[in-house]
């Protein structure tokens, strides 16, 4: 084997994958991207200039105008703009500006962990490692309205389940790159496990998937060029 080590961390709203995604870059040294914050951009740079997230040709440009390497989380985290984003995100134009970005990350240096909706269906196929994360709605929507809660918002909890609804509605109904799990991925439910077992679990199901691509001590190996 050679060339990067990429871990495609898929699926639904408030499931935690990024969470997951996260703690595995730092537990194997790698680069970490939250493709959602990509869409979530764009959608941010709609609303702030009145444009309507469904306008699909507005939509395009602003993702083509979009310098990813800019991108800045704060203003971004809210249930509006994850609206905004998942209608952008129908849009193939948005999606097909966004990938060479995703791809460039994926494969510089000694690889990354990257967090999405299409990471393992689309943007990496042939990732070293593939985990579909998920948990039940009602879960998720207790995560989503705790975590706005501990940002000082008041949300409502029958509306975050809502939205949540809707959200997974738009992803997995999309013509293009929709929510699925990749035939060859692993599924990790967190419903039951708190953030530290989710981990651990996630090193589990990662480190059988990558026997050979990993030391003794779970840090990715040199792995010599072939081309
Ligand atoms: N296993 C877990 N148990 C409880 N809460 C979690 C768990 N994983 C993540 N969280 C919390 O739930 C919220 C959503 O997690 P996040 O990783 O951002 O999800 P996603 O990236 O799938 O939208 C965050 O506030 C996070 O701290
Ligand atoms: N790889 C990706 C990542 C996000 N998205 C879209 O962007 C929206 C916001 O993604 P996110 O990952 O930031 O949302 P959360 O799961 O954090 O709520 C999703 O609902 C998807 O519609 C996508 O289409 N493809």
């Amino acid at each position: 084997m050679s060339g990067p080590l990429v871990i495609a961390v898929d699926g639904p709203a408030a499931s935690g994958k990024s969470t997951v995604a996260r703690r595995l870059a730092a537990h194997f040294g790698l680069a970490f991207l939250d493709t959602g914050l990509l869409y979530r951009a764009v959608a941010r740079r709609m609303i702030d200039r009145h444009l309507d997230p469904g306008d699909a040709l507005a939509a395009a440009g602003e993702a083509e105008a979009l310098v990813p390497e800019d991108v800045d989380e704060r203003r971004l985290r809210g249930e509006g703009v994850g609206q905004g984003a998942s209608k952008v995100a129908v849009v193939p134009a948005v999606r097909a500006a966004l990938l060479p970005f995703q791809r460039r990350i994926a494969t510089s240096g000694r690889g990354a962990v990257l967090a999405g909706r299409d990471v393992g269906t689309v943007i990496c196929p042939d990732a070293t490692c593939k985990l579909y994360v998920t948990a039940s709605v009602a879960e998720r929507a207790r995560r989503r309205f705790e975590e706005l809660r501990g940002r000082g918002e008041a949300p409502i909890y029958e509306r975050v389940l809502e939205e949540l609804i809707e959200r997974d509605r738009r992803d997995q109904a999309r013509s293009v790159a929709p929510l699925r799990i990749a035939d060859d991925a692993l599924t990790l439910d967190t419903t039951r496990l708190d953030a530290d077992a989710s981990f651990a679990e996630a090193v589990r199901l990662v480190s059988g998937q990558l026997s050979g691509h990993v030391d003794a001590a779970g840090r990715p190996q040199a792995q010599p060029r072939t081309d």
